[in-house]
């Protein structure tokens, strides 16, 4: 894949240009103070994001490191959590214009694999606790912030939407034509699929040819949309290669797949009812179930619990 098209399809890139049929988002760029915060490896949250700080037995006698002290061998620091006002401020006033709850993700990923860190394991955000504490926890999170080249990163916080996994639909786009459609989700059975083929390909390909395809220069590019009788909203952009998941096709068939007049995209959807699947994200993030359950009980608690494994593990070493 192109460097090219990787930028491309950093959310401040593709978002301008097709702002009007996407979910509502707002961007703040991060400065570099809190980037080299999300970077470390202590999981806190700044000062001003802490909604509750309640100490549980085990941790009591712990004594933090602080997350930017030079010395890393040294523990008998206390622990001050960092602090950004500003920065946290113009956050706040984001989630404010978007109603209050947000979907929070970097350039290109979404701390899907933290959800269990939250407020009931969710990835809704209302308030700065849950949104830093999703970032900090998140393995794909972490990845957008080593990738290499990438001089801005932003915070990009979208709009809340309680999305049925039945109206979503990732499209892949090949030499500007789109050639194929599967369900997003690559595991559940959803009836009105199979009732909809028609109508679901035809408006989402009118959808690419008359609104996308003019307004995104890209060649090669795979988007995410939620479409419903009323409406097709753009989710997300993403490349067009094997890290992005295929859905229902795999990677070589798409590569080898060629756009035909009259027949293409190809839609795949499963169907027919074979019983309750693992979750999506839970294929990938399986969780031990004392973790999960505490999760549920109090955010507080884990961020304080993880800080502790990681001092435990750095006086060992
Ligand atoms: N605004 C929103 N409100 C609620 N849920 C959302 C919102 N945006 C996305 N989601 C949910 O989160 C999922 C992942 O979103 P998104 O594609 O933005 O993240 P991602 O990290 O790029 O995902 P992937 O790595 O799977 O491509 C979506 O499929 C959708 O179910």
């Amino acid at each position: 894949m192109k460097i090219v098209e990787k930028s491309a399809c950093s959310f401040d890139q593709w978002y301008p240009k097709l702002k009007k049929w996407s979910v509502s988002a707002e961007l703040e760029p991060i400065p570099d103070d809190v980037l080299e915060f999300l970077r470390s490896d202590i999981v806190t949250v700044p000062v001003e994001a802490s909604v509750r700080r309640k100490l549980t037995s085990y941790i009591d006698d712990i004594t933090y490191k602080n997350w930017d002290s030079d010395d890393e061998g040294d523990v008998d620091d206390e622990i001050s959590p960092p602090s950004f006002p500003a920065f946290s401020a113009r956050l706040s006033e984001c989630m404010e214009r978007l109603g209050g709850g947000v979907f929070v993700k970097l350039n290109w990923s979404a701390p899907t694999d933290a959800a269990w860190m939250a407020t009931n394991s969710s990835l809704k955000c209302t308030n700065l606790q849950d949104l830093y504490l999703l970032l900090k926890s998140s393995g794909k999170i972490s990845d957008d912030l080593e990738i290499k080249g990438q001089e801005k990163y932003y915070v990009v916080m979208k709009k809340w939407l309680d999305i049925h996994p039945g109206t979503e639909f990732r499209c892949f786009v090949s030499n500007g034509e789109l050639i194929a459609i599967s369900q997003r989700n690559n595991t559940e059975f959803h009836e009105h699929f199979q009732e909809n083929v028609c109508s679901t390909v035809g408006n989402i390909k009118s959808f690419y040819y008359t609104k996308v395809k003019e307004n995104f220069d890209l060649n090669c590019f795979v988007m995410d949309v939620i479409y419903t009788e009323n409406s097709i909203k753009i989710v997300d952009i993403n490349t067009f290669e094997e890290s992005t998941n295929p859905g229902l096709f795999s990677w070589s068939e798409l590569k080898d797949m060629e756009y035909v007049e009259g027949v293409s995209p190809e839609f795949r959807y499963i169907s027919e009812d074979i019983g309750i699947q693992p979750a999506r994200h839970a294929q990938h993030f399986g969780l031990p179930i004392d973790l999960t359950e505490l999760s549920e009980e109090k955010s507080q608690s884990i961020i304080e619990l993880l800080q502790a494994q990681v001092l435990s593990q750095r006086q060992e070493d």
